[in-house]
C-alpha cells in the first residue's frame, strides 16, 4: 500500500477490495463499513488516475476501477518477465514478484491478502492453497500448462484463471528439433568427454537426421509446428491425436500410439498432464518402440514412466532420450536434482546419450516476453472490467466498454452457480434500473452475467451489490463503476 495510505481511512468497497478513501472524497451513507460509497464520477473518473481531466464529450473507453489501483495486491512467482510486471506495475497495482516459486506454508501465507497471483509452472495451486485465498479473483499462468491450478476448485469460487496458450510453442519446438539432433550425434556425451579431457572421436550409432521419422504423440500447438520445422529437416513426420487433425505439409496421421510406436525412429510427447496421459509411455509402450529408437518429453513429467525409460536405455532398447520435464521439479534455481526429489534421478543422471534439461522449452526471451504482455493484459482486462476472453476455467463472456461520457453507469458481475431460475432473480434486482447491455454463459456448474446499468446512483450500486450478494445462488459479485 502506498504511503499516501497511512493517513487515510480503510474501508471495505462493494467489491470486498480493502480500500483507502480520502475524507474529503468519500461520501459515507451509513457507519457500516460496507457501506461506504463516494461519487463514483468524482473519485473515478479518469482524471482522477491520470491527472489531467477528461472532457465530457471525450467518448474513449471508461476506465473501470472502483478501487484504488495500489490497493490491488498482486503477487507474481517464478520469475515472471520484466515485460508482465511492467505492465501490472503500470496500472498503478501493488506488486511483489519474486524469482522462485513457494513451498506450500508459505504460499498459503503469502496468498491471503492478495487479489491477483501470478505463477508458472511450478507453483501448485491446489484446494488446499486456494482455499486459504479470500480475496483472490484471478491467477495468471505465464505459461501454457494449467495443470498446476485446480481449476475447477477456482471456478467454484469465482476465481478466474488466464493463461498464454501459444506464445512459447516455438521455443519448444525448435529445442526438440535441437534435441532430435544431438541424440542422433550423440552431442551431449561427445560434450561431456571433451569437458573432461577425453577425446573421443565416433562415428558408430550416430546418424544423419535426413530420411528419418518423427512421431509426434499431440499435435497441437507445439505438435504442428514441430511437424513443420521436421519436414524442412528432411524427416517424414507422422503423429497421433485424440483429434483427427489436419496434417501440415506431407505429415501422417495414425490411427493408434501403436502404430507411431513402431514406425517412429524419435518420438516426442506434446500432450497435457491429464489422468489419461499419466505414464502413457510406460513399459508395453517401449517394448512397441522400434529397436534403437529414441524418446524425447517435452510436455509433463508424468507422461513418461521415468524407471521404465531407465530400463529401456539401459537394456539398449531405447538409443537416447531427452527429458525437459519431471515429475517433480525443483522450486528454483540453485537447488539440486538428487533422489530426495525423484526416487530415480541419480539413475537417470548416469545413463548415456540422456539429455537433461531444467524445464527450459519455453524459457527464450521471446517466449518469455511474450506471455509476459499476454497474460499481463488479460489481468488488467479482468480486473479492470471483468472481460474473460481468455480463461481457461470461466465461460468467455465479453461487453464492449463502457464509454468516458457514461459517468453514471456501472458495470455489474455476477457470478453464480449454473441452477435454473437465476436470471428471474437477477432481473428483479437489476429490472428497476436501464440495463444498457447484459450477456450470460456458463462453463459447466459456473455461470458469469455481465450487466451494463445507467443512470444508478452509489446507493443504488450498493443496494445492487448487496441484493445479489445475498442471493443463493452467488459466487462472486463485482460492482465496476
Ligand atoms: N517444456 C516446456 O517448457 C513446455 C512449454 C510449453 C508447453 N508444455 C507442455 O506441452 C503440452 C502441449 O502443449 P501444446 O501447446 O501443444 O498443447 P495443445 O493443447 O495445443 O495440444 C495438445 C494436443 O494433445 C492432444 N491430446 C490430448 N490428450 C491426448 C492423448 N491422450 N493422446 C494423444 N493426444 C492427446 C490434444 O488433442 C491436442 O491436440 C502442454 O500441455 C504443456 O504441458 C511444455
Ligand atoms: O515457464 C514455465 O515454467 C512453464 C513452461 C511450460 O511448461 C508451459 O506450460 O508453458
Amino acid at each position: 500500500m502506498g504511503s499516501a495510505a497511512k493517513d487515510i481511512p480503510t474501508v471495505k468497497t462493494v467489491n470486498g477490495l480493502a480500500r483507502t478513501l480520502s475524507n474529503s472524497l468519500s461520501v459515507t451513507t451509513s457507519t457500516s463499513p460496507t457501506a461506504t460509497y463516494s461519487n463514483p464520477n468524482t473519485l473515478h473518473s479518469p482524471s482522477n488516475f491520470f491527472g489531467a481531466p477528461l472532457s465530457r464529450t471525450t467518448t474513449r473507453p471508461k476506465i473501470l476501477k472502483p478501487f484504488i489501483a495500489e490497493d490491488i495486491k498482486i503477487l507474481l512467482l517464478e520469475n515472471v518477465n520484466q515485460s508482465g510486471q511492467q505492465l501490472l506495475r503500470d496500472q498503478g497495482y501493488h506488486v511483489e514478484a519474486l524469482k522462485s516459486s513457494l513451498p506450500e506454508a508459505e504460499l498459503i501465507e503469502k496468498i491471503k491478502d492478495v487479489h491477483v497471483i501470478g505463477i508458472r509452472s511450478k507453483t501448485k495451486l491446489s484446494e488446499n492453497v486456494l482455499r486459504e485465498a479470500k480475496h483472490l479473483i484471478v491467477v495468471g499462468c505465464f505459461c501454457i500448462g494449467t495443470n498446476q491450478v485446480d481449476l475447477e476448485y477456482a471456478a467454484n469460487h469465482g476465481i478466474a484463471v488466464f493463461n498464454s496458450p501459444f506464445a512459447n510453442s516455438r521455443s519448444v519446438a525448435e529445442l526438440v528439433i535441437a534435441e532430435v539432433i544431438s541424440l542422433a550425434r550423440q552431442l551431449g556425451d561427445r560434450s561431456n568427454e571433451l569437458h573432461k579431457g577425453t577425446w573421443n572421436k565416433v562415428s558408430a550409432k550416430c546418424w544423419e537426421i535426413r530420411g528419418k521419422t518423427l512421431g509426434i504423440i499431440g499435435y497441437g500447438h507445439i505438435g504442428s509446428q514441430l511437424s513443420v520445422l521436421a519436414e524442412a529437416m528432411g524427416m517424414s513426420v507422422i503423429y497421433y491425436d485424440v483429434l483427427n487433425l489436419m496434417a501440415l505439409g506431407t505429415a501422417r496421421q495414425v490411427p493408434t500410439l501403436h502404430a507411431l510406436l513402431n514406425q517412429a525412429d524419435f518420438v516426442t510427447c506434446h500432450v497435457p498432464e491429464l489422468p489419461e496421459t499419466k505414464n502413457m509411455i510406460s513399459v508395453t509402450q517401449f517394448e512397441q518402440m522400434k529397436e534403437g529408437s529414441y524418446l524425447i518429453n517435452a510436455s509433463r513429467g508424468t507422461v513418461v514412466d521415468i524407471p521404465a525409460l531407465i530400463n529401456a536405455m539401459r537394456n539398449g532398447k531405447i538409443a537416447g532420450a531427452a527429458l525437459d520435464v519431471y515429475p517433480s521439479e525443483p522450486g528454483g534455481n540453485g537447488d539440486y536434482f538428487t533422489n530426495s526429489l525423484n526416487a530415480w534421478a541419480e539413475d537417470l543422471r548416469s545413463l548415456k546419450n540422456i539429455i537433461l534439461t531444467p524445464h527450459i522449452g519455453g524459457s527464450t526471451e521471446e517466449a518469455q516476453r511474450a506471455i509476459g504482455v499476454e497474460v499481463g493484459d488479460a489481468l488488467v482486462r479482468y480486473v479492470n472490467s471483468g472481460v474473460t476472453l481468455g480463461a481457461v476455467n470461466l465461460p468467455e463472456v465479453n461487453l464492449r466498454s463502457l464509454m468516458s461520457d457514461e459517468q453514471n453507469h456501472a458495470r455489474v458481475i455476477y457470478i453464480h452457480h449454473n441452477v435454473p431460475g437465476v436470471l428471474r432473480k437477477v432481473n428483479e434486482i437489476l429490472g428497476d434500473h436501464n440495463v444498457d447491455k447484459q450477456i450470460t454463459d456458463n462453463k459447466g456448474d459456473v455461470a458469469y452475467l455481465m450487466a451494463d446499468v445507467s443512470d444508478v446512483s452509489p446507493t443504488e450500486i450498493k443496494e445492487i451489490f448487496e441484493s445479489l450478494e445475498a442471493l443463493p445462488s452467488r459466487i462472486m459479485t463485482r460492482v465496476l463503476y
